[in-house]
């Protein structure tokens, strides 16, 4: 049986930004720039902090607007005495498509460790919710050339004890921490060498089934100005926005690939 083709995603990670009132005008703006024939190229996600997440709903739902939502986080465990935690379950019920796991910024911060991460992959895909999984090494691990070993190293944690069937499921996203907030853009040649290793990783752990179908993003100071190169590349399949996400028109931009109208 073919695989579909894989449809880009571009996610905007908001991080610690946007109230729950600035939330709604930003998801406002975006629904009004982008076009039918923007949202049947690209899948448009956005990642708002967990107090935005029913103001988003309600207007995605209302509207029946085309754009995705998701959370930034969730707990590993389902309920339970695990006080300032968010399960799984609630981000289900609230509509929730997708969630990231083991962004560099919950690993750095909070000591997420890869056990953590492949527990929140499997919190997410209980409660039938896509995962976006964050791997990626740091400046000390790029410069003694070790960068591919590392974030397949953390590919294999996060994967762990997960089926082919629900490895199909999940969103990689490749992001050098070097690379985040910085300014300091991987060139797309750096993007497509271990967002490629990461693809032979899914085939030797799985198949190539497996490995056709997952997409595997970039992240780490995407703007409009750099999405075409980097989306241009055969293993990368859009992109994990953070800071360029908060400005509705420059997120509309790298929805639409760097290209100055929609089609
Ligand atoms: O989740 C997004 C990444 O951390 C990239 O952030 P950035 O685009 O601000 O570099």
């Amino acid at each position: 049986m073919s695989t579909p083709a894989r449809k880009p995603l571009m996610a905007g990670n908001w991080k610690m930004n946007l109230n729950h009132l600035e939330a709604i005008a930003h998801v406002q703006k975006l629904a009004f720039a982008l076009t039918e024939a923007d949202f049947e190229r690209v899948e448009v996600v956005v990642l708002p902090p967990f107090t935005d997440l029913r103001g988003v709903q309600t207007l995605v739902d209302a509207d029946k607007l085309r754009i995705g939502y998701g959370a930034q986080d969730l707990s590993v465990h389902d309920s339970g005495a695990y006080t300032g935690e968010i399960s799984g379950a609630m981000l289900a019920k609230l509509g929730c498509k997708y969630v990231l796991a083991g962004h560099s910024e919950r690993r750095q911060y909070h000591g997420e460790d890869d056990e953590t991460v492949n527990g929140k992959v499997k919190a997410a895909l209980r409660h039938s919710i896509t995962p976006i999984v964050c791997v990626g090494e740091g400046l000390p691990v790029r410069r003694e050339g070790r960068h591919i070993a590392f974030t397949l190293d953390q590919v294999d944690g996060a994967l762990k004890g997960l089926s082919a069937d629900e490895a199909k499921k999940i969103v990689i996203a490749y992001e050098p921490v070097w690379a985040i907030g910085t300014g300091e853009v991987a060139t797309p040649k750096d993007a497509q060498e271990v967002c490629g290793a990461i693809r032979e990783r899914l085939a030797e752990l799985y198949d190539d089934e497996v490995a056709r179908t997952v997409r595997i993003l970039y992240g780490g100071s995407v703007k409009a100005n750099n999405i075409a190169g980097i989306i241009a590349q055969p293993d990368v399949d859009g992109g994990l926005v953070g800071g360029a996400s908060l400005d509705p028109v420059e997120f509309v931009k790298i929805c639409r690939l760097g290209e100055e109208t929609s089609g």
